[in-house]
């Protein structure tokens, strides 16, 4: 195919008859400056061609698009008039034969190998595999001028035609290297000079790019306009002079100009219109999270105390609200809502696993690449002095080599020293005292004392499924729609749906899975979303999720409860855990067999725990004949306690109850009730001493479908903190005594066979480090 501007008005006038489709002769003047040719001022060789397209650009000509096809012997001419015809027949071409084939052959590799590269060309190879149009199309393709072309066209010897072809690329080559070779000297000569001078002119560009360089003004003149303090006008002037006497190229120049980019960009007195209406604050939190009543009156109280106190900000009186909890119960949400009701903007500073005092407050200027601490960063971004920085993961902050983190985050939360708190980069101090923070935290255990007194601690421990269900209902549906990119209602989620999704294929304390998994779905059903009707007001009906839709876009139910995964053999008893993720359910199983009398313990327990374990074998041993124990078979055989999830270190004392409860049932072969759990601490004297995270545990009782929970007399009041819902449907067992303990979980016959070691099944979810408190 080829392109030909159409100009000459005779030319012209036949362009303008013809219609794609129609055939035409082009012919090759033997002069291209003769405007009136004569057949003999015409090459006597022309080419029939199919015209295929067409543009008429009005006074600029018309451009034709043709496919030549043969090559004709132009006879005579009959009219020209208003365009010109002629008489002409088929020029015959002499095949060439296996001569030509070789030929051809001998081409394509020699243009292969020329122009590896060049996929077009690769293309014409391939596709042609006649020799004389594979000439063609390559004298086409080269760049070269028209005279050597026509001779190609001219040719009707097939053989001959290839040699020239072949002739006219080696020619083409020998240029294309002498021109490099020239190329290649100038470029050599162009002195040192030159290229300085060029290099400079590129380094503008990248620098202007950058935004460095000749905005040394543009800097300047924003600093100039900045309301700063004085002692940081001071500093600023100082640099600014410093940069005047460095040259623009230099690096120190641009150490200059980072650090006063800095300067320039942080809020020194700017400040958002924060307000402090409490009613604000309470709709926020009321309407944008579901239950949590407990967690959001105390921080109504933190904030009304602010207010009362006259502090423009927590930092400034010297506590600091703590959200603890597990992921996903919506802490990093909450501090959201505050932020967005006292219309202050909300920065993240996340702590976990930071360990070197550097990113709190930043490396000193002398260090190449040195840059201010997470906290300036964050002040940066958030462009008033009086944001909400939320400190995530306070719990998970390390402490390493390299200075202690904690140490400069107290002066961070310190209200004598945040005022001017002084990053180790910007070397100014920058006052703080007017941010709210508000920090988040998995687990309390963890955090040191100092840090600890300056928090107002909250716990957000976790949320029934009834709630989960309500959270679902009200939040996560709509929101999860949304990000799906699915109107708010066009799916409807009824709630034994949300409640079967909780129930079957989520375990968490928080709502994070739940709002995946009801992602999920809405992906799934968008094509029944597409296709589904409209109504006369053309809005399409909502899609109901089934439960088939569930099993389709969910797979089987994940989860099953967990006194299903649990053997019914003397031996194993449910405890109570508390993890950082949440509380959990934590198997004991027991076995024994003939041996020594010796106690193995695995499942990477540590110390703590270990102990307990001893210590409730010594009391049931000292206790033998109450509790029916035959203490020679205690002597004649080795006896061994695991805790599955093998692969996740548990400690901490509050399994002893469920350890001697597992050893009493497997020695008196009276089995677990398998609808009651367990938590509390045993003496050496049989005496059950109180333990931690009672709501989180119970939580996970009913969750896991348990009836009776047995809780250390001294616990008893923490039975309040459990929501009512949840209280109601279990039966709290106060236990102070072991005694008491097997009343209530033991079954009271032994079974007659002795199953041996049955193992509940599947690992405990819950994630790494569960931890019994
Ligand atoms: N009570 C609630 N009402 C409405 N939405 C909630 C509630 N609790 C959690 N959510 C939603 O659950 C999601 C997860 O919450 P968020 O990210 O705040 O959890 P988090 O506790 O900060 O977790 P992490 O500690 O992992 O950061 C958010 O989309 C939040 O809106």
């Amino acid at each position: 195919m080829t392109t030909i501007p159409v100009g000459r008005p005779r030319s012209r006038a036949l362009a303008d008859a013809l219609r794609p489709g129609d055939r035409v002769l082009l012919a090759v003047q033997r002069d291209p400056s003769q405007e009136d040719p004569s057949l003999a001022d015409l090459h006597p060789i022309a080419t029939l061609a199919r015209v295929t397209d067409k543009t008429d650009r009005g006074s600029r000509g018309v451009i034709l698009v043709v496919e030549p096809t043969s090559r004709y012997r132009l006879i005579s001419l009959l009219q020209t008039v208003p365009y010109w015809t002629a008489r002409a027949e088929l020029a015959e071409e002499t095949s060439g034969g296996d001569e030509a084939q070789i030929l051809a052959t001998a081409l394509r590799d020699h243009l292969r190998e020329l122009a590896p590269g060049d996929s077009q060309l690769h293309e014409l190879l391939r596709e042609t595999r006649d020799p004389a149009v594979l000439a063609d199309r390559v004298a086409a393709w080269m760049d070269t001028d028209d005279a050597k072309k026509t001779e190609v066209l001219l040719q009707l010897d097939v053989t001959a035609r290839l040699r020239r072809v072949a002739e006219l690329i080696n020619e083409a080559r020998a240029k294309a290297e002498l021109r490099s070779k020239i190329d290649g000297e100038v470029r050599k000569e162009l002195g040192k000079h030159q290229k300085e001078a060029m290099l400079r002119q590129q380094l503008r560009a990248i620098q202007k790019e950058l935004g460095e360089g000749d905005d040394k003004d543009e800097l300047r003149e924003k600093l100039d306009a900045m309301e700063l303090p004085e002692e940081v006008r001071e500093v600023v002037d100082r640099e600014l002079r410093r940069l005047d006497q460095v040259g623009p190229n230099q690096a120190e120049g641009n150490v200059i100009r980072t650090y006063l980019q800095w300067i320039a960009d942080l809020p020194w007195t700017d400040r958002a219109p924060a307000s402090s209406d409490i009613d604000a604050v309470a709709q926020k939190l009321e309407e944008d999270h579901y239950g949590l009543d407990d967690v959001k009156r105390r921080i109504l109280e933190h904030m009304a105390v602010l207010k009362l106190s006259g502090a423009s900000s927590n930092a400034a009186r010297g506590t600091i609200l703590c959200l603890v909890g597990p992921p996903g119960v919506g802490k990093t949400s909450l501090a959201q809502s505050v932020a967005a009701a006292t219309g202050r903007p909300l920065q993240r500073v996340s702590l976990g696993g930071v360990r070197d005092e550097a990113e709190i407050r930043g490396h000193r200027r002398t260090y190449i690449g040195a840059l201010p601490g997470r906290l300036i960063a964050a002040m940066r971004k958030a462009k008033v002095k009086n944001p909400v920085i939320v400190l995530d993961e306070i719990d998970k902050m390390g402490r390493g080599w390299q200075g202690d983190p904690e140490a400069a985050l107290l002066e961070v939360l310190d209200p004598e020293q945040n005022k001017n708190f002084t990053d180790h980069y910007m070397e100014l101090p920058f006052d703080l005292s007017e941010v709210l923070f508000i920090a988040t935290a998995n687990d309390l255990s963890t955090l040191s004392a100092p840090l600890r007194d300056r928090l107002e601690i909250i716990e957000v421990t976790g949320y029934t499924a009834e709630e989960k269900v309500q959270i679902a209902h009200r939040h996560l549906v709509p929101q999860q729609l949304v990000k799906a990119g699915m109107p708010e209602k066009s799916v409807l989620f009824a709630d034994e749906i949300l409640a079967a999704i909780v129930r079957d294929y989520t375990r968490e304390a928080g709502v994070r899975q739940l709002a995946r998994e009801i992602q999920k779905v809405a992906r799934s059903v968008a094509l029944d979303v597409a296709r589904a009707k409209t109504d006369e007001h053309g809005e399409r009906e909502a899609v109901t999720v089934t439960s088939e839709h569930l099993k389709k876009s969910l797979g089987k139910p994940r989860f099953l409860s967990d006194m299903a995964e649990r053997g019914n053999a003397p031996g194993i008893a449910a405890g109570l855990a508390w993890t950082p993720v949440g509380g959990d359910i934590l198997y004991i199983e027991t076995t024994k067999m003939p041996g020594k009398g010796r106690l193995e313990i695995t499942g990477q327990l540590g110390d703590v725990m270990k102990e307990s374990a001893r210590a409730a074998l010594a009391y049931l041993r000292s206790r033998a004949d109450e509790y029916g124990v035959d203490p020679e078979f205690l002597e004649k055989h080795d006896l061994h306690i695991h805790v599955p999830a093998g692969a996740i270190p548990k400690d901490g004392p509050s399994a002893g109850v469920t350890m001697f409860t597992a050893l009493a049932s497997l020695l008196t072969g009276r089995r677990v009730r398998s609808d009651v759990a367990m938590t509390g601490e045993a003496t050496l004297r049989g005496r059950v001493l109180p333990i931690g995270g009672v709501k989180s545990k119970v939580l996970a009782a009913h969750r896991a479908g348990f009836k009776r929970v047995i809780l250390p007399k001294l616990n008893e009041r923490d039975i309040d903190d459990v929501p009512e819902s949840v209280r109601g449907e279990l039966e709290f067992v106060i236990a102070e005594e072991m005694r008491e303990v097997l009343a209530a979980a033991l079954e009271p016959d032994p079974v007659a066979v002795d199953a041996g070691p049955t193992t509940p099944s599947t690992p405990k979810g819950g994630g790494e480090g569960a931890v019994i408190a």
